[in-house]
């Protein structure tokens, strides 16, 4: 562990289905030495700790227990996915007035508590989320971090790799933008090995097709609408790229993932929490990664932003 003899501890607040399932994650993976649930519904989050304990004569000793807000105060890292989840039909951004209200008392509790580590928002509105824990903590903002695209962009790999019969981790490609109905797919920065991908198809699969790729597109950025419509919500997905971020944290990893961080100027945006790829380490996001966009592609993130921009308005400015 990079920190040393330093036990390293991660507290996960919304034990519901995307904190279980993250808190599931993290004890398969040996990354952390101890996990505080916290969960309004109190019996919820005991429940949990019990049922993960029992798991534990099959994987790697670790202390997990149902806790408070005072175990916020050594954690190296605050998970954060309480709060509301999209009913069938509803947008991320119809969540926003209830889970930032949320937000405000559970950031607040958790730096009552004297916590300096990272925060990992999921909860949706995730972007506008991340911005609030940022204002609300006061923390330095690359100690706030969001999981932005990572959720999309893994599914933009994962279909990719399904059309091309290509192993996933053999494509290589970001979404980018809101988590949310305004992301936008990188494709002329996306590669199939080293090949860029108009490359790979003219030399190995001409036969695809324009409409294929961009029905994959529309697939990954509804995908949640589809899933949520099948089983009410998502939840396993998100929660092995939470933990993906949690390792690149407590490992020191300096792993370039598409999270949800603050903007001041990068890709001539500033003042917002967006999806961009960024290089996250011990510190939290060391840096954004400015990748080379084209015209159209740069307008549509300008346009993702705008529509982030306007939604959080009124939450933080005009209130
Ligand atoms: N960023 C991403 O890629 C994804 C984000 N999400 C988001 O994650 C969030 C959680 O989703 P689910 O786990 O499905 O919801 P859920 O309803 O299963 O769980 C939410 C949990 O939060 C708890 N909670 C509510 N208010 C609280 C408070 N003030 N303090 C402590 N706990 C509180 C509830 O008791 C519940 O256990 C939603 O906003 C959802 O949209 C879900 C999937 C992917
Ligand atoms: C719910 C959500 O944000 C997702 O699955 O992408």
């Amino acid at each position: 562990m990079v920190y040393g003899d330093k036990t390293t501890r991660v507290v996960v607040i919304g034990t519901g289905f995307v904190g279980s399932s993250y808190a599931f994650s993290l004890i398969n993976q040996n990354i952390a030495d101890e996990l505080v649930l916290i969960d309004l519904n109190k019996e919820k989050a005991e429940g949990d700790a019990m049922d993960l304990n029992h798991g534990l004569p099959f994987g790697s000793p670790m202390k997990i227990w149902a806790g408070d807000y005072a175990d916020c105060k050594t954690a190296d890292i605050v998970v954060i996915t309480a709060g509301a989840n999209q009913q069938p039909g509803e947008t991320r951004l119809d969540l926003i007035e209830k889970n930032a209200k949320i937000f405000k008392i559970i950031v607040g509790s958790v730096m009552d508590s004297g916590f300096s580590g990272i925060f990992i928002v999921a909860t949706n509105p995730v972007d506008i989320l991340s911005y609030a824990t940022w204002k609300y903590s006061g923390l330095p903002m690359e100690r706030v971090i969001g999981s932005g695209t990572i959720l999309d962009t893994a599914r933009f790999r994962f279909l990719l790799s399904q059309y091309f019969d290509i192993d996933v981790r053999n494509i290589h490609g970001y979404i980018l933008g809101e988590h949310g109905d305004t992301e936008l797919p990188v494709w002329s920065q996306t590669r199939i090995g080293s090949e860029l991908i108009d490359r790979y198809i003219e030399r190995y699969k001409p036969e695809a097709k324009k409409a294929d790729l961009d029905e994959i597109f529309v697939n990954v950025r509804d995908a949640a609408y589809h899933i949520i419509e099948r089983k009410g919500a998502t939840h396993y997905a998100i929660a092995m790229g939470l933990k993906r971020l949690t390792r690149a944290i407590l490992r020191n990893e300096h792993s370039i993932l598409t999270v949800s961080t603050y903007l001041k100027g990068e890709y001539d945006l500033e003042d917002l929490y967006i999806g961009v790829p960024a290089i996250v380490s011990m510190s939290g996001v060391e840096k954004v990664i400015e990748i080379d966009l084209n015209e159209e592609e740069r307008q549509k993130l300008h346009h993702s932003a705008q529509v982030l921009k306007d939604a959080m308005r009124p939450v933080f400015h005009n209130k």
